[in-house]
């Protein structure tokens, strides 16, 4: 059976004008993103990777080259179109997690699934995320790994068809980390959500399905996982 490819970019590059200097920011990069797989783009730091994946998340649009999502051209869609396509398809999760401080973790998650179509219930999502009874607390009342956990329930409440993580472990110590990219797997394997992880951690790169590797600017492999490595074995 051949599997559905939810995006597909032919050729795109990104060029920032700064002044006189062009920063060549992709050049010339091509790929598929499959239904229901774990990728994970990994490379150095400055490689294009948030450039990527914020083209895919429909954040920002390349240079050249043309991006499918299904049969939608990104590349072909205005502003208003793209802000469909980011409020029907894609959860976002960052490194800074972005909650709203006077906010609970509940009403964060509510924020969403108030203009989301069918979402789930705020009080599930979390429960994805193993916080149900952390609800009613603030921001400031949770560890980093626990923001960014409601950061996660936000992003799925609305139950994406996709899930982008820029750095979702960056600003988190190892042990938090791991049991975020649990959260991030659990989701993946449980709704089936096309999920990218952009890290520069190679050992992250062990729980995917396949692995992009971006230099430069370009794909410099792809690599399929023969084993998936579960994150709580995982080490840095
Ligand atoms: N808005 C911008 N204006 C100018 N240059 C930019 C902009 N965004 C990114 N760049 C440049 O494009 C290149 C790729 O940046 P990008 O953020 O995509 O890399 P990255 O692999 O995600 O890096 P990091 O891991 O450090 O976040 C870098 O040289 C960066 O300085």
């Amino acid at each position: 059976m051949t599997k559905t490819a939810v995006f597909r970019a032919v050729d795109i590059t990104k060029t920032y004008q700064m002044g006189e200097v062009q920063v060549r920011a992709l050049r010339g990069v091509s790929l598929e993103l499959f239904e229901g797989e774990f990728v994970v783009l990994l490379g150095a730091s400055g490689s294009g990777k948030s450039t990527l994946l914020n083209i895919l998340g429909g954040l920002d649009v390349p240079t050249s080259g043309t991006v499918h999502y299904l049969d939608n051209e990104l590349t072909a869609s205005d502003q208003g179109m793209l802000t469909r396509y980011r409020r029907d398809h894609v959860g976002f999760v960052f490194q800074f997690y972005n909650l709203i401080p006077s906010l609970t973790a509940r009403e964060n998650v509510e924020l969403i699934t108030e203009i989301a179509d069918s979402p789930m219930d705020s009080l599930d999502a979390l429960d994805l995320v193993d916080l149900r009874e952390r609800a009613d607390h603030f921001p400031a009342q949770l560890s980093g790994g626990e923001q960014q956990r409601v950061a996660i329930a936000r992003a799925i409440a609305k139950n994406p068809d996709v899930l982008l993580c820029d750095e979702p472990t960056g600003a988190l110590d190892v042990k938090t980390g791991i049991v975020v990219l649990e959260a991030i797997a659990l989701i993946n394997r449980k709704l089936g959500t096309t999920t990218a992880v952009i890290t520069h951690n190679a050992e992250i790169a062990k729980m995917a399905d396949r692995v992009i590797s971006l230099s430069n600017g370009q794909i410099a492999g792809v690599e399929k996982n023969t084993t998936k490595i579960q994150a709580n074995v995982l080490s840095w």
